[in-house]
């Protein structure tokens, strides 16, 4: 089945300006996201990785190209259209949890559902299952900073999850946590992605990569190669690991 594409970059360029000199971080760059794919984004530290994922999910303005989501031209976007994108089609997870301290972990999950206008009863009935699901149910009426840092992920990722969004940028979700929490969390991302949202991950971890469909190595702002798996293929993470770990370093 041809896989069709839910983000396209066209000629894509950031650059920031760091005294009087530009920096270019990403350099007219064309990339396909595909619909229901698990992507993962790697490369080495400054290559441009979180700039691209900011572009992609209308976080940041670009300085030259166009970004497409689902062929609806998102770069030209008022701050309005912009701020709706967001809310009701994105769901993104910080390499910092940044949860909202003063704020209980429910109300962390549910406030997006009330910015995004969902049905109260909605938002209270989704939060309850998607803190089931991860494993917080009993947390929801502590304050973050009365939570391990495995269950702030899970709630930022519940929080991410709340409007149903089409895809889900996560950028180096795991970065923070130990292996069992960081396992748990790649499992989560796992589970929705086979439940039919498309995912896209930054991340430097190669047990992490091994999760993906179509892994994409950014070198100096610029596409240094894709590599593709099978989605159902899970029986070789070994040979897996080995492939991407030949692939980064071939790229270094
Ligand atoms: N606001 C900014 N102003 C100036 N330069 C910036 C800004 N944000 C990022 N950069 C520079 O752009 C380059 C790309 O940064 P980016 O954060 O996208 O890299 P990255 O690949 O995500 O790195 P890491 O793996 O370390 O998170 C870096 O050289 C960074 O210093």
């Amino acid at each position: 089945m041809e896989k069709k594409p839910i983000i396209r970059a066209k000629n894509l360029s950031k650059s920031y300006n760091s005294g009087s000199e530009q920096f270019h971080a990403i350099r007219n760059l064309d990339l396909d996201i595909y619909e229901g794919d698990f992507t993962v984004i790697m490369g080495n530290s400054g290559s441009g990785k979180s700039t691209l994922l900011y572009m992609l999910s209308g976080l940041d303005n670009v300085t030259a190209g166009e970004v497409y989501f689902q062929d609806q031209r998102i770069d030209h976007y008022t701050e309005k259209e912009l701020s709706e994108f967001r809310s009701k089609k994105i769901g993104y997870i910080y390499q910092s949890i940044n949860l909202v301290p003063d704020l209980s972990i429910m109300d962390n999950i549910t406030l997006p559902g009330y910015i995004a206008g969902q049905r109260k009863s909605n938002i209270k009935k989704k939060a309850d299952n998607l803190m089931k699901s991860m494993g917080i149910a009993g947390q929801g009426g502590r304050l973050p900073a009365q939570t391990s840092g495995g269950q702030q992920q899970r709630a930022a990722i519940a929080r991410a999850l709340i409007n149903s969004p089409d895809i889900v940028f996560a950028d180096e979700p795991t970065g923070s946590l130990n292996f069992e929490h960081g396992h748990a969390v790649l499992d989560i991302l796992t589970d929705i992605n086979r439940n039919g949202q498309s995912v896209v991950m930054v991340t430097h971890d190669m047990k992490a990569a091994c999760r993906a469909d179509r892994l994409i190595y950014i070198r100096d702002g610029k596409i240094g190669g894709f590599l593709e798996f099978d989605k159902y293929d899970t029986h070789h993470t070994q040979d897996r690991e080995s492939m991407i770990f030949a692939f980064v370093t071939g790229k270094e």
